[in-house]
C-alpha cells in the first residue's frame, strides 16, 4: 500500500440476509483529502460511510478490507474489528457528522458537557480542560458566546447551530478522518451553504481528511477533491471532481450532472430543459443482469444488458465501469436532453 494513503478500502461487500446492498466497493482516501460519494437515494453511500467508522447496522455482513493509518503506525483492520477496538478509534481517528444532528446529540445533557464528555472518553484530561476545550471547539465553528451556549440544550439551538454543534463534537478530538453523512439535508439552502463551510474550516483546521456522502453534485463542485459516484451498491466513475464534473465518461455521471441548473455546469451543457434521468434505479434484490444502469442508459446495448463492466482506467486515469465510456459525447448532457422528460 502506498505510504501516503490514509483510509484504504479494498472490495468492500455489505449484505443483508445474503442481499448485497454494496457491492465490491475499492478507493483510497489520502491524509487532508475530500474525497465526495455521490449517488441518487438508495446507491449504499450512507452504508459505505458507516463501515468506515465499523457501524454498520445490526443484522449486516461486511466483507472486505476498511484499512485505516494509525498515525505513523500499523493500519487497523475494522472489518471484523472486536467492539472495543473500534471504540478506540472512533472519536479519535475517525469520526461522524450525521444526517440528522438531533440524533447525535442526548437531549437530557447540556451540549457542552456532552462535548466534554467526547473529550474525557478518548483523552486523560481534566474535567475542567475538559470543559475549556469544549466550550473552544464551540467558540471555534462560529457559535456566539460559547461560555453560555455550552451549558443550554439541544433543543434551545436552532437547527443550524445544532449542526454546527454536531461538527464541533466530530472534529473537538482532532481525529485524522471526518465522515459527513448528507449533514446538510434537514437545512435550507442558505444554512446548507454556512454548514459545509464550517465543516471546510473545521477540517482544515484539524488536519482531517473528509469523506463527504451527498446526492447533490453541486456541492462536489464546490467541497471535494475527488469524486466516486456509486451506482446499485457499486463504483461507477471515481476521479478528480474537475475531471468528472467538466467531462463525465459514466452516462450515469452524465445523467446526474444534466440534471443540475445551467450555472453549476459546463457552460454548453446546461441549455434547453432541466433532463431527469429517465426511470429509478433497482432495488438490491431485482438487479438486472449486465450492467445495473443498462435500463435507463441511452447508450445500452447488448454486451451492457448481460456483462457487469469492470472498472477501467480511462485515459486521464480516472475509473470508469462502463462498457462504453468512449462513446459518451461531449457535452455529455446531450446524452439525456434525447429521453423524454
Ligand atoms: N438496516 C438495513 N436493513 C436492510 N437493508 C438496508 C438497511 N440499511 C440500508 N439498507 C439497504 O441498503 C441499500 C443502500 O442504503 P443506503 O442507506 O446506504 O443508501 P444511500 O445511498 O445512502 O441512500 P440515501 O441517500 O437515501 O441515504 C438500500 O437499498 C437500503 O434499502
Amino acid at each position: 500500500m502506498e505510504s501516503d494513503v490514509l483510509l484504504s478500502v479494498r472490495e468492500l461487500r455489505i449484505a443483508f440476509e445474503g442481499v448485497e446492498t454494496v457491492r465490491g466497493l475499492s478507493f483510497d482516501v489520502r491524509p487532508r483529502e475530500v474525497l465526495a460519494l455521490v449517488g441518487e437515494s438508495g446507491a449504499g453511500k450512507s452504508l459505505t460511510a458507516r463501515a468506515l467508522l465499523g457501524m454498520v447496522p445490526r443484522g449486516a455482513t461486511t466483507r472486505g478490507s476498511v484499512r485505516l493509518r494509525h498515525g505513523p503506525g500499523p493500519y487497523a483492520e475494522l472489518v471484523g474489528a472486536p467492539p472495543p477496538a473500534l471504540a478506540a478509534l472512533r472519536g479519535r481517528r475517525v469520526a461522524l457528522v450525521p444526517q440528522d444532528a438531533l440524533s447525535a446529540l442526548s437531549p437530557v445533557h447540556p451540549v457542552g458537557d456532552q462535548l466534554a464528555a467526547a473529550v474525557r472518553s478518548v483523552t486523560g484530561v481534566s474535567r475542567k480542560e475538559a470543559r475549556a476545550r469544549a466550550v473552544a471547539a464551540l467558540d471555534r465553528v462560529g457559535i456566539p458566546d460559547a461560555v453560555r451556549k455550552a451549558r443550554a440544550y439541544p433543543h434551545e439551538y436552532s437547527g443550524g447551530m445544532r449542526q454546527r454543534a454536531v461538527i464541533a463534537m466530530a472534529t473537538v478530538n482532532e481525529p485524522d478522518l471526518v465522515v459527513a453523512d448528507e449533514p446538510t439535508t434537514a437545512l435550507d439552502a442558505e444554512l446548507q451553504e454556512q454548514v459545509l463551510r464550517v465543516l471546510a474550516e473545521q477540517r482544515e483546521a484539524v488536519g482531517a481528511a473528509l469523506v463527504l456522502v451527498t446526492h447533490d453534485l453541486a456541492v462536489v463542485r464546490e467541497h471535494a477533491d475527488r469524486v466516486l459516484v456509486m451506482y446499485a451498491g457499486r463504483q461507477v466513475e471515481q476521479g478528480t471532481a474537475a475531471q468528472l464534473l467538466d467531462r463525465p465518461r459514466a452516462p450515469y455521471t452524465a445523467g446526474l450532472l444534466a440534471s443540475l441548473p445551467r450555472e453549476l455546469t459546463a457552460p454548453r451543457e446546461g441549455r434547453r430543459r432541466l433532463p431527469t434521468i429517465p426511470g429509478t434505479p433497482p432495488t438490491p434484490t431485482a438487479l438486472p443482469s449486465g450492467c445495473a444502469f443498462a435500463p435507463r442508459c441511452p447508450l445500452a446495448e447488448d454486451r451492457c444488458r448481460s456483462e457487469e463492466p469492470r472498472p477501467q482506467v480511462a485515459d486521464d486515469g480516472r475509473e470508469v465501469s462502463c462498457h462504453r465510456w468512449d462513446d459518451v459525447p461531449y457535452p455529455a448532457a446531450e446524452l439525456f436532453l434525447e429521453q423524454p422528460v
